[in-house]
């Protein structure tokens, strides 16, 4: 029933790519901050500019990581290093934060012109595990996740939230490892391997399958099917609505 093997009482949902189409507007801000600097740095230093990668670069270095980590791990596979600056450092500040919080910027300008629908086969899952009497986490690399699911209408669909702001204060390691997605199935009280994991990003079905969870779902929604199931997904759809007849690819 749901896709999901008969133990599993609990539901851990990534947010952005998983739940609502947020990982377009996420991947799209981090092209125009990552280009901007790294435009800059090339006309100061004379090397040639050589543009972020939306394929590659951002599922390796980016996606489904709290967002400091995705500046790091980026901007080190380039063989650059930042200070990591202060927190409220602003977005002109060539600092680890100070990219972070231009990037930030970006986002939140389009999140508030367009809003946010979810995906529709997500919200009909989300009912249909609630129906089903199974438990319901988002967990999210997101400092901005609280703020999605109200914009989406999604909060009385899950009963508990693991996002980037929770993590910082509960001292929590982001995505690959699994500490977000382990502290949400705490919440919910029950034990990793009777929750699944679904996730969009690989460093999110790695995290899940370090965690030791009974299922890890990869959903799909660029054509990187395989990449997922390397990473750790034991099945891969293309939109929980697939999931809510029981079938899967
Ligand atoms: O910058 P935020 O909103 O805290 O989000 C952190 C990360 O959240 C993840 O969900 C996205 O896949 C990443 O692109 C993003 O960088």
């Amino acid at each position: 029933m749901l896709g999901l093997p008969e133990d599993i009482r609990a539901c851990l949902f990534d947010l952005d790519g998983v739940l609502t189409p947020t990982a377009k507007v996420h991947k799209a801000a981090w092209e125009e901050t990552f280009n901007a600097f790294l435009r800059e740095r090339a006309e100061r230093t004379g090397e040639p500019f050589v543009p972020f990668d939306t394929g590659r670069e951002y599922n390796v270095y980016v996606d489904g990581k709290a967002r400091a980590d995705g500046v790091r791990s980026f901007l080190s596979s380039r063989g650059i290093t930042l200070p990591e600056g202060e927190p409220d450092d602003p977005g002109s500040a060539d600092t680890v934060n100070g990219v972070g919080n231009r990037k930030n910027e970006a986002l939140m300008a389009v999140l508030r012109e367009r809003g946010v629908e979810p995906y529709e086969g997500s919200v009909a899952y989300l009912r249909a595990v609630r129906q089903a009497g199974v438990r319901r986490a988002v967990v999210s690399a997101s400092a901005n996740c609280a703020e999605v699911v109200r914009a989406a209408g999604l909060e009385e669909l899950l009963e508990a939230r693991v996002d980037g702001v929770v993590a910082r204060q509960e001292g929590l390691r982001g995505k690959p490892h699994p500490d977000t997605f382990l502290a949400a199935a705490d919440k919910l009280g029950v034990q990793p391997g009777e929750a699944a994991v679904f996730e969009d990003a690989l460093a999110g079905v790695e995290a899940g399958r370090a965690g030791g969870f009974g299922l890890v779902v990869g959903v799909d929604r660029v054509g990187q099917s395989e990449a997922l199931r390397e990473h750790g997904a034991h099945i891969v759809v293309r939109d929980l609505a697939e999931l809510v007849d029981g079938a899967s690819a």
